[in-house]
């Protein structure tokens, strides 16, 4: 059994697999490592495993085979230094809570002092551009000031590793492009590990530093692509350049191969 993991890796997953209860095989085997401030994109057919992946690397499900590493320590639980953002930001924002309160309510958790918490809530709103929005409750702000709300709540106490569950599957596409652009501003700014879950495989080329390509459930990598596209991205010329068209196609087709029951030669 594969017990090593890369030196130096930020996120170490070797031989994953996940049977859930009902004898679900969602994952057989997954190995991958992401480099400290790698921004790492996971694409794949629907009903994959995308989620259950994130979900066990989280330590909000079980695993039934596999090791985990942050910064080279193995994980059995919950880990420290790891922030995820869900998809349905609406669930996991509390409405009787206001925008601050929502922000801070994991630092109060992790046991930090009030003055500091003050401090690191109010950079994190500045950080998603929600300064002005402290005092209002959720519910009185877009779905998309809602998901930054769960980006700022994440990103506060700065993770080492940030996972990312389709977080703008429920938003418009004007604004998905903006808060796309506010992960990358936010990746450079903390220097983070991100790891981003999508359906959308423009998404993932346009974020991602690779693209890991999963194979139809139970899940293993298909490929993992380096994304050779200037660091510097930009929704217009960065989607427009002949390479990014190219990446598009290789992945596509390598999903389209994966419905069909495609797996990786071995
Ligand atoms: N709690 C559960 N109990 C049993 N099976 C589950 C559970 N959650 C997910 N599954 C099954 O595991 C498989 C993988 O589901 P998962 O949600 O991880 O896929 P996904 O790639 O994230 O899908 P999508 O792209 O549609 O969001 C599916 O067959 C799903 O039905």
């Amino acid at each position: 059994m594969a017990s090593d993991n890369i030196p130096g890796a930020a996120l170490s997953i070797r031989g994953l697999a996940k049977t859930y209860p009902s004898g679900t095989e969602a994952i057989r085997n997954i190995t991958l490592e992401v480099m400290p401030g790698e921004l790492v994109c996971i694409v794949g057919p629907s009903g994959a495993g995308k989620t259950t992946l994130l979900r066990c690397i989280a330590g909000l499900l079980s695993r039934s085979g596999g090791e985990l590493f942050l910064a080279g320590s193995r994980v059995s639980g919950p880990p420290m230094g790891m922030a995820v953002v869900f998809q349905e930001y609406a669930r996991s924002l509390y409405p009787w809570f206001t925008v601050f309160q929502n922000v801070e309510l994991p630092l109060r958790e992790k046991g930090i002092g009030k003055a500091q918490r003050r401090e690191m809530t109010l950079k994190a709103l500045d950080a998603v551009g929600l300064d002005d929005f402290a005092q209002s409750h959720p519910w009185q702000l877009s779905g998309g000031m809602q998901q930054r709300v769960a980006i700022a709540r994440a990103i506060a106490y700065e993770p080492k590793v940030l996972l990312m569950d389709e977080p703008f599957a429920a938003v418009d596409a004007q604004t998905r492009a903006d808060l796309e652009d506010l992960v990358l501003k936010l990746w450079k700014q903390l220097n983070t590990t991100v790891l981003f879950v999508t359906h959308d495989i423009e998404e993932a080329i346009y974020l991602g530093q690779r693209v890991v390509v999963l194979s139809g459930r139970p899940t293993e990598v298909l490929e993992d692509i380096r994304i050779d596209l200037p660091a510097e991205r930009d929704q217009l010329t960065t989607r427009n350049a002949p390479n990014f068209a190219e990446l598009r196609t290789h992945v596509y087709r390598l999903i389209q191969k994966a419905k069909q029951g495609h797996r990786r030669v071995a």
